[in-house]
Protein backbone atom coordinates (compact mmCIF):
# COMPACT_ATOMS: atom_id res chain seq x y z
CA UNK A 1 0.00 0.00 0.00
CA UNK A 2 0.93 3.62 -0.75
CA UNK A 3 2.19 5.88 2.37
CA UNK A 4 -0.49 8.50 2.29
CA UNK A 5 1.39 12.47 1.79
CA UNK A 6 0.41 13.46 5.43
CA UNK A 7 -1.30 11.76 8.09
CA UNK A 8 -2.59 13.25 11.29
CA UNK A 9 -3.00 10.80 14.09
CA UNK A 10 -5.07 11.71 16.72
CA UNK A 11 -4.78 15.27 16.62
CA UNK A 12 -6.05 17.03 20.07
CA UNK A 13 -5.81 20.84 21.09
CA UNK A 14 -7.10 22.82 23.85
CA UNK A 15 -7.43 26.59 24.61
CA UNK A 16 -7.13 27.51 28.29
CA UNK A 17 -9.41 24.01 29.27
CA UNK A 18 -11.41 24.73 25.70
CA UNK A 19 -11.16 21.47 23.35
CA UNK A 20 -10.82 22.95 20.23
CA UNK A 21 -9.30 19.85 18.13
CA UNK A 22 -10.26 16.49 19.68
CA UNK A 23 -8.84 12.73 19.06
CA UNK A 24 -8.70 13.88 14.99
CA UNK A 25 -7.09 11.66 12.71
CA UNK A 26 -7.37 11.69 8.69
CA UNK A 27 -4.99 11.32 5.58
CA UNK A 28 -4.23 12.91 2.17
CA UNK A 29 -3.10 10.42 -0.28
CA UNK A 30 -0.06 11.93 -2.22
CA UNK A 31 -1.83 13.91 -5.90
CA UNK A 32 -5.07 14.11 -3.79
CA UNK A 33 -7.52 16.92 -3.70
CA UNK A 34 -9.13 16.57 0.15
CA UNK A 35 -10.99 19.51 1.70
CA UNK A 36 -11.74 19.95 4.99
CA UNK A 37 -14.93 21.82 6.03
CA UNK A 38 -17.66 22.10 8.99
CA UNK A 39 -19.91 24.65 10.58
CA UNK A 40 -18.04 27.53 11.81
CA UNK A 41 -15.94 27.03 14.55
CA UNK A 42 -15.30 23.72 14.01
CA UNK A 43 -11.58 24.00 14.58
CA UNK A 44 -10.49 24.27 10.63
CA UNK A 45 -8.15 27.19 11.07
CA UNK A 46 -6.92 25.72 13.82
CA UNK A 47 -6.19 22.35 12.68
CA UNK A 48 -4.49 24.24 9.48
CA UNK A 49 -2.02 25.90 12.59
CA UNK A 50 -1.23 22.58 13.79
CA UNK A 51 -0.65 21.56 11.12
CA UNK A 52 1.76 24.06 9.67
CA UNK A 53 3.71 24.30 12.83
CA UNK A 54 1.70 27.61 14.10
CA UNK A 55 0.38 26.08 17.08
CA UNK A 56 1.97 22.85 18.86
CA UNK A 57 -0.59 19.99 19.27
CA UNK A 58 -1.23 18.65 23.09
CA UNK A 59 -1.36 15.38 21.97
CA UNK A 60 -0.90 13.14 18.57
CA UNK A 61 1.59 13.23 15.94
CA UNK A 62 1.70 14.74 12.17
CA UNK A 63 3.61 12.82 9.57
CA UNK A 64 4.49 14.19 5.88
CA UNK A 65 5.73 12.16 3.16
CA UNK A 66 6.75 9.43 6.38
CA UNK A 67 8.62 12.00 8.44
CA UNK A 68 7.09 12.89 12.19
CA UNK A 69 7.22 16.66 11.95
CA UNK A 70 5.81 17.42 15.20
CA UNK A 71 9.00 19.23 15.98
CA UNK A 72 9.59 20.94 13.00
CA UNK A 73 8.96 25.03 13.12
CA UNK A 74 6.55 26.58 10.46
CA UNK A 75 9.65 27.91 8.48
CA UNK A 76 11.38 23.91 8.11
CA UNK A 77 8.08 22.67 7.36
CA UNK A 78 7.51 24.74 4.39
CA UNK A 79 11.20 23.24 3.60
CA UNK A 80 9.85 19.89 3.98
CA UNK A 81 6.82 20.31 1.48
CA UNK A 82 4.28 21.51 3.39
CA UNK A 83 2.99 25.63 1.92
CA UNK A 84 0.01 27.49 2.67
CA UNK A 85 -1.64 30.79 1.18
CA UNK A 86 -4.33 32.21 3.79
CA UNK A 87 -8.13 33.48 3.80
CA UNK A 88 -6.92 36.99 3.54
CA UNK A 89 -4.63 37.90 0.89
CA UNK A 90 -0.92 38.49 2.60
CA UNK A 91 0.64 39.80 -0.34
CA UNK A 92 3.22 42.94 -0.17
CA UNK A 93 0.88 45.54 -2.01
CA UNK A 94 3.48 48.08 -3.26
CA UNK A 95 5.73 45.39 -4.75
CA UNK A 96 5.15 43.59 -8.17
CA UNK A 97 3.72 40.52 -8.71
CA UNK A 98 7.46 38.62 -9.54
CA UNK A 99 8.89 40.10 -6.32
CA UNK A 100 5.69 38.51 -4.07
CA UNK A 101 6.07 35.27 -5.74
CA UNK A 102 10.11 35.42 -4.89
CA UNK A 103 9.09 36.36 -1.52
CA UNK A 104 7.79 32.64 -1.76
CA UNK A 105 11.43 30.95 -3.34
CA UNK A 106 12.42 32.23 0.29
CA UNK A 107 11.67 29.42 2.31
CA UNK A 108 13.78 27.46 0.26
CA UNK A 109 17.32 29.23 1.89
CA UNK A 110 18.73 30.12 -1.32
CA UNK A 111 21.55 33.16 -1.73
CA UNK A 112 20.36 36.26 -0.35
CA UNK A 113 22.00 38.60 -3.31
CA UNK A 114 19.25 36.86 -5.70
CA UNK A 115 16.95 38.94 -3.29
CA UNK A 116 19.24 42.15 -2.55
CA UNK A 117 19.43 42.64 -6.43
CA UNK A 118 16.99 40.60 -8.13
CA UNK A 119 17.52 42.72 -11.27
CA UNK A 120 21.45 44.04 -11.85
CA UNK A 121 24.09 45.12 -14.34
CA UNK A 122 24.76 41.70 -14.66
CA UNK A 123 21.13 40.79 -15.87
CA UNK A 124 17.63 38.94 -13.87
CA UNK A 125 18.57 37.01 -10.83
CA UNK A 126 18.17 33.64 -11.28
CA UNK A 127 15.58 33.41 -8.99
CA UNK A 128 13.84 36.14 -10.56
CA UNK A 129 13.71 34.63 -13.94
CA UNK A 130 12.36 31.43 -12.09
CA UNK A 131 9.71 33.55 -10.43
CA UNK A 132 9.12 34.88 -13.78
CA UNK A 133 9.03 31.37 -15.68
CA UNK A 134 6.74 29.95 -12.98
CA UNK A 135 4.43 32.81 -13.06
CA UNK A 136 4.49 32.40 -17.18
CA UNK A 137 3.77 28.60 -16.68
CA UNK A 138 0.63 28.94 -14.32
CA UNK A 139 -1.22 31.33 -17.23
CA UNK A 140 -2.41 34.59 -14.68
CA UNK A 141 -3.89 37.37 -16.80
CA UNK A 142 -1.29 39.65 -15.38
CA UNK A 143 2.08 41.01 -16.21
CA UNK A 144 5.30 40.07 -13.80
CA UNK A 145 5.82 43.80 -13.30
CA UNK A 146 2.53 44.83 -12.21
CA UNK A 147 2.46 45.99 -9.12
CA UNK A 148 0.14 44.06 -6.81
CA UNK A 149 -2.20 46.99 -5.60
CA UNK A 150 -3.41 47.47 -9.21
CA UNK A 151 -4.59 44.18 -9.31
CA UNK A 152 -8.50 42.82 -9.12
CA UNK A 153 -8.82 40.66 -5.99
CA UNK A 154 -9.52 37.59 -8.03
CA UNK A 155 -5.72 37.65 -9.53
CA UNK A 156 -3.82 38.67 -5.92
CA UNK A 157 -5.82 35.35 -4.99
CA UNK A 158 -4.07 33.51 -8.05
CA UNK A 159 -0.66 35.25 -7.18
CA UNK A 160 -0.55 34.68 -3.11
CA UNK A 161 -1.37 30.72 -4.46
CA UNK A 162 1.77 31.04 -7.38
CA UNK A 163 3.56 32.67 -4.27
CA UNK A 164 3.01 29.82 -2.11
CA UNK A 165 4.07 27.18 -5.22
CA UNK A 166 7.46 28.67 -5.32
CA UNK A 167 8.65 27.10 -2.43
CA UNK A 168 7.93 23.71 -4.42
CA UNK A 169 5.66 21.99 -2.04
CA UNK A 170 4.15 18.67 -2.14
CA UNK A 171 1.73 19.50 -0.08
CA UNK A 172 0.05 23.32 -0.31
CA UNK A 173 -2.82 23.87 1.95
CA UNK A 174 -5.73 26.70 1.12
CA UNK A 175 -7.75 28.36 3.79
CA UNK A 176 -11.25 29.49 1.95
CA UNK A 177 -9.58 30.55 -1.39
CA UNK A 178 -12.54 31.18 -2.59
CA UNK A 179 -13.71 33.93 -0.22
CA UNK A 180 -14.57 37.22 -1.68
CA UNK A 181 -14.45 36.05 -4.95
CA UNK A 182 -17.78 36.16 -6.95
CA UNK A 183 -19.22 32.73 -8.94
CA UNK A 184 -17.05 33.76 -12.19
CA UNK A 185 -13.89 34.21 -9.92
CA UNK A 186 -14.13 31.22 -8.33
CA UNK A 187 -14.37 28.96 -11.36
CA UNK A 188 -11.23 30.36 -12.74
CA UNK A 189 -9.64 29.91 -9.23
CA UNK A 190 -11.01 26.13 -9.30
CA UNK A 191 -9.86 25.86 -13.03
CA UNK A 192 -6.54 26.96 -11.98
CA UNK A 193 -6.19 24.87 -9.07
CA UNK A 194 -6.87 21.77 -11.31
CA UNK A 195 -4.34 23.11 -13.01
CA UNK A 196 -2.29 22.82 -10.16
CA UNK A 197 -3.17 19.33 -9.23
CA UNK A 198 -2.29 17.99 -12.46
CA UNK A 199 1.05 18.82 -11.70
CA UNK A 200 1.04 16.51 -8.80
CA UNK A 201 0.62 18.69 -6.02
CA UNK A 202 -1.66 17.84 -3.06
CA UNK A 203 -4.36 19.90 -2.16
CA UNK A 204 -5.80 20.62 0.93
CA UNK A 205 -8.32 22.83 1.16
CA UNK A 206 -10.86 24.61 3.69
CA UNK A 207 -13.81 25.95 1.88
CA UNK A 208 -17.64 27.07 3.25
CA UNK A 209 -18.72 27.39 -1.06
CA UNK A 210 -19.98 23.64 -1.54
CA UNK A 211 -20.11 24.21 -5.13
CA UNK A 212 -16.45 24.61 -5.46
CA UNK A 213 -15.78 21.85 -2.53
CA UNK A 214 -17.53 19.49 -5.45
CA UNK A 215 -15.86 20.87 -8.18
CA UNK A 216 -12.31 20.66 -6.81
CA UNK A 217 -12.42 17.97 -4.26
CA UNK A 218 -12.31 14.34 -4.40
CA UNK A 219 -12.77 13.75 -0.53
CA UNK A 220 -13.82 15.46 2.15
CA UNK A 221 -13.19 15.16 6.57
CA UNK A 222 -16.06 17.10 7.89
CA UNK A 223 -15.36 18.50 11.80
CA UNK A 224 -17.94 19.94 14.28
CA UNK A 225 -16.80 21.00 17.82
CA UNK A 226 -13.45 19.84 16.69
CA UNK A 227 -13.80 16.27 16.37
CA UNK A 228 -14.19 14.73 13.04
CA UNK A 229 -17.82 13.65 12.50
CA UNK A 230 -16.99 12.71 8.63
CA UNK A 231 -14.78 11.11 6.42
CA UNK A 232 -15.39 10.21 2.94
CA UNK A 233 -16.00 10.65 -0.67
CA UNK A 234 -17.60 14.37 -1.39
CA UNK A 235 -19.85 12.80 -3.38
CA UNK A 236 -21.71 11.27 -0.36
CA UNK A 237 -20.87 14.41 2.26
CA UNK A 238 -24.43 15.70 2.23
CA UNK A 239 -26.13 12.38 3.04
CA UNK A 240 -24.67 11.85 5.66
CA UNK A 241 -26.86 12.16 9.04
CA UNK A 242 -24.58 13.51 11.31
CA UNK A 243 -23.27 15.85 8.84
CA UNK A 244 -26.76 16.96 8.47
CA UNK A 245 -27.36 17.48 12.06
CA UNK A 246 -24.03 19.58 12.26
CA UNK A 247 -25.05 22.03 9.66
CA UNK A 248 -29.11 22.19 10.32
CA UNK A 249 -29.09 20.61 14.09
CA UNK A 250 -31.57 18.13 15.45
CA UNK A 251 -35.14 18.82 14.46
CA UNK A 252 -34.49 19.75 10.57
CA UNK A 253 -31.33 16.88 9.99
CA UNK A 254 -33.58 15.41 7.37
CA UNK A 255 -33.69 18.87 4.95
CA UNK A 256 -30.70 18.19 3.02
CA UNK A 257 -31.12 20.87 0.54
CA UNK A 258 -31.46 23.90 3.56
CA UNK A 259 -27.63 22.28 4.68
CA UNK A 260 -26.27 23.55 1.43
CA UNK A 261 -23.64 20.89 1.70
N1 LIG B 1 -5.87 31.18 19.88
C1 LIG B 1 -7.08 30.80 20.34
N2 LIG B 1 -7.39 30.95 21.66
C2 LIG B 1 -8.59 30.58 22.12
N3 LIG B 1 -9.56 30.04 21.38
C3 LIG B 1 -9.31 29.87 20.08
C4 LIG B 1 -8.07 30.24 19.48
N4 LIG B 1 -8.11 29.96 18.15
C5 LIG B 1 -9.35 29.45 17.94
N5 LIG B 1 -10.05 29.40 19.08
C6 LIG B 1 -11.42 28.87 19.23
O1 LIG B 1 -11.42 27.59 18.66
C7 LIG B 1 -12.65 27.32 18.01
C8 LIG B 1 -12.37 26.90 16.58
O2 LIG B 1 -11.90 28.05 15.85
P1 LIG B 1 -11.38 27.93 14.35
O3 LIG B 1 -11.04 29.32 13.91
O4 LIG B 1 -10.33 26.90 14.26
O5 LIG B 1 -12.71 27.42 13.63
P2 LIG B 1 -13.04 27.40 12.06
O6 LIG B 1 -13.67 26.07 11.80
O7 LIG B 1 -11.85 27.74 11.26
O8 LIG B 1 -14.13 28.53 11.99
P3 LIG B 1 -14.56 29.51 10.74
O9 LIG B 1 -15.21 28.63 9.73
O10 LIG B 1 -15.54 30.45 11.39
O11 LIG B 1 -13.32 30.19 10.25
C9 LIG B 1 -13.50 28.57 18.15
O12 LIG B 1 -14.37 28.39 19.24
C10 LIG B 1 -12.47 29.64 18.44
O13 LIG B 1 -13.03 30.69 19.19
Amino acid sequence: MTQPLLKVDDLSKSFGGLAVISEVSFEVPAGGRLALIGPNGAGKTTMFNLLTGVYRQDVGTVTLDGEVIDAYPSRARIGLGMARSFQNIRLMPHLSVVENVMLGQQSRARGWRDFVAPVSAFGRSAAYREAEDLLASMNIETRPGDVVATLPYGIRKKIEVVRALAAKPKLLLLDEPAAGLNAVETASLRDFLLQISETGVTLLVVEHDMSLVRSLCTSTVVLNFGRKIYDGPVSKVHEDPQVLEAYLGPRHAGEKEAAHV
